[in-house]
This record gives structure tokens, sequence and C-alpha cells, in this order.
């Protein structure tokens, strides 16, 4: 068997002959709970990503970007609606179709150090998707990890070192190296900066948009950073509670961006001291206590109890994701009327 070599870059996303997107969610939920009490974590989000493209998707924590993410990937299964990967439904998958595709699909986790064996050395923990996915082995295995190594900025030494020995930084290349060395085409990046020093976040950025090009790879990026966001995708899906306020091509959000909460994430990235930190907060909708959970207003617009322009329809009925142009869709009643006022 002859190993493909990771040193040969392969045909760029972008280039690539055939316009299908390589993924397709249409509609999508994803509900956690039990039989007494259940809630949506990801209420019926749909979009596509064609090759070589980096979808963002950005919003404040709890609002299920990570259960999206992984419902993409078939780590936890969709309560409703499909996944299209390479136009196979993912749903419809037997478990060893399913086995065969997780191959072109990874994910890159926020925290390197929970997603790494510390018993296993870094090269054990490169060869072992090469044998599970019966890539390479011996001599050929040890090439592909050293070029991998290479390609995300460390030496073929690490190889023989223990996760403990590594720096965060270093750590989260290691991982990036194992999601990749099987030659993926779909990669999910769940936060992987968030918890390295800002120092060094912005070389994992640089590396993962140089791996991009290099490979052809296709990310799904999730962070609550909009400015980096905004730097690595193609495209924007700003989520709340579990649906899509708006998505938009990341170069359209400074001068197009409609739905208000969107408005709001961008002026506090133009202006951090503005940032309104109960945007940021957890919020867990299956406690009780908590009055303003869209599971308790079925009609509203998630939005309404914080958003400066609500009038009295958000309150009664829920706007739809309308095409604004395009693919820029957005989900709010009033975007008309914003349209033509300055983005704060
Ligand atoms: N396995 C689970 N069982 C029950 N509830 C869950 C489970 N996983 C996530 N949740 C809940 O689903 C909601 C969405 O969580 P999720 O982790 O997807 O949000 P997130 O946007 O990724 O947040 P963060 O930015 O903090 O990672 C949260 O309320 C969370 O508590």
């Amino acid at each position: 068997m002859t190993p493909p070599s990771i040193a040969k870059p392969i045909e760029r996303g972008g280039l690539v002959a055939d316009n299908a997107p390589l993924l397709r969610v249409n509609n999508m939920s994803v509900d956690f709970g039990n039989r007494r009490k259940t809630f949506r974590a990801v209420d019926s989000v749909s979009f596509d990503l064609m090759r070589g493209q980096t979808l963002g998707i950005i919003g404040e924590s709890g609002c299920g970007k990570t259960t999206l993410g992984r419902a993409v990937l078939q780590l936890l299964r969709p309560s409703a609606g499909q996944v299209l990967f390479r136009d196979s439904d993912l749903a419809r998958l037997s478990g060893g179709e399913l086995r065969g595709v997780r191959r072109h699909m990874q994910m890159i986790f926020q925290d390197p150090r929970s997603s790494l064996d510390p018993r296993w050395t870094v090269g054990d923990t490169l060869r072992e998707p090469l044998a599970v996915h019966g890539i390479a082995s011996g001599p050929a295995a040890d090439r592909i990890v050293d070029e991998m190594l290479e390609a995300v900025g460390l030496t073929t030494a690490a190889g023989n070192r223990y996760p403990h020995e590594f720096s965060g930084g270093q750590l989260q290349r290691i991982a990036i190296a194992r999601a990749l060395i099987a030659r993926p085409q779909l990669v999910v990046c769940d936060e992987p900066t968030a918890s390295l020093d800002v120092s060094v976040q912005a070389q994992v950025v640089n590396l993962l948009s140089e791996l991009q090009e290099r490979f052809g790879l296709t990310y799904i990026f999730i962070s609550h950073d909009l400015a980096i966001v905004r730097h690595l995708a193609h495209r924007v899906m700003v989520m709340y509670f579990g649906r899509v306020a708006e998505i938009l091509a990341s170069d359209d959000l400074a001068r197009a961006a409609r739905h208000p909460y969107t408005r709001t994430l961008l002026s506090a990235v133009r202006n951090p001291a503005m940032t309104d930190k109960r945007s940021f907060r957890s919020v867990d909708p299956m406690a009780t206590d908590v009055p303003h959970l869209p599971i308790l207003q079925p009609h509203s617009c998630y939005y309404e109890t914080r958003c400066a322009y609500a009038e009295q329809r958000c309150g009664s009925s829920r706007p739809a994701l309308e095409t604004i142009e395009g693919q820029h869709r957005v989900s709010c009643h009033r975007w008309r009327d914003l349209a033509g006022e300055a983005t704060v």
C-alpha cells in the first residue's frame, strides 16, 4: 500500500471541480432531557458548506454551538432533520459505513490537555488513526507522523515525548496533527484557541489557516470571539438560543448585518468596554427559575427580551429565517427597518 504523503498538497478546496456543498444541514434539531422535561438545544438549523470554505459559528455560552458541531459529526444523534455529507444522509448509514465516513470528519476541541491521552507518546497518539482507518503502519506510518508533526510546526523529536512535556500551544498543535493525520475533509474546530494564552492564539489561528490552504480543508469554526471568526471564516452564522439569528458572508458583517444581536456582537468587538456582560453569561434552559427561556415563550422572538428594537409583534410571533439577498439570511421582524441604520 502506498501511504498518502502529507507533504504533497491536495487539490485546493476552492478549486474542486464539482460545485456541490461538502456538507448540507437541513432543519436539524437536537433535544436534551427526559420524558418529563426536554429542551431544544439546537432548533431547526440549516446551512450549506462548500469545500475549502470556513463557516464560523458565533454566539454566547449555552446557545448550542458545540451541540451543533457534535451533531453534524454524529457524535450525538440529531432529534430531527438531516445531515448530508458528500450527499450521504448520515442518519441512514450503518455503523460500519459511519465509521468509514468518520475518517473524513474530525473535531478539534477547546482543551487539548483533556483530549490527549497522557500515557501515550505523541507518536503513538498520531499513529492510532492511521491504524484504525487502515491507512499505514510501520515505517510508512512513522513517515506520515513525522511529516504531520512538521506540518504543524513541531520537530519530529516530539513524537517520542509525552503530552505533559509540552506547553498549551504545542499541545493544541499535536491535537490538530491528530485530527488531520487521516486526511479528513471536514474539521469542526470547537473554540480551539479559547484555552490558550492570547500570545499563542494568533499562531494557532494562522496555523489552521495555513493547513486549510495546504490540505484543502473545510472548517466549521466555533468561537465566542467574533474578531477571530471574522478573520478566518468565509461565512458567519450567529446563533441565539439554539436558532440561527443571522448568516452572512464575513466580508459583509460590518456593512450589512441586520440582526440586533449581530450588531451587539460587532459593537463589542469595536469597543470591548461596551461589551454587554449578560451576552456572554451561561444559561441553563433546564432551570425552572429563569423566566425568559425560549421554551416558555414558544411564540416570541427569542431575542425579544434583550432587544432594543423589539415591538409588539416580536413578543407574539417568532420571526422566520428570511433571505435578504443571496446567502444572507436573518431571523428578525424588523430587519427592513434596521437596514438603513448605521451599524453601531
Ligand atoms: N449532554 C447534554 N445533556 C443535557 N444538556 C446538554 C448536554 N450538552 C449540552 N447541553 C445543554 O445544551 C445547551 C447548549 O450547550 P452547548 O455546549 O452546545 O452550548 P455552547 O454554545 O457550545 O456553549 P459554550 O460556548 O459554553 O461551549 C446548554 O444549555 C447545555 O447546558
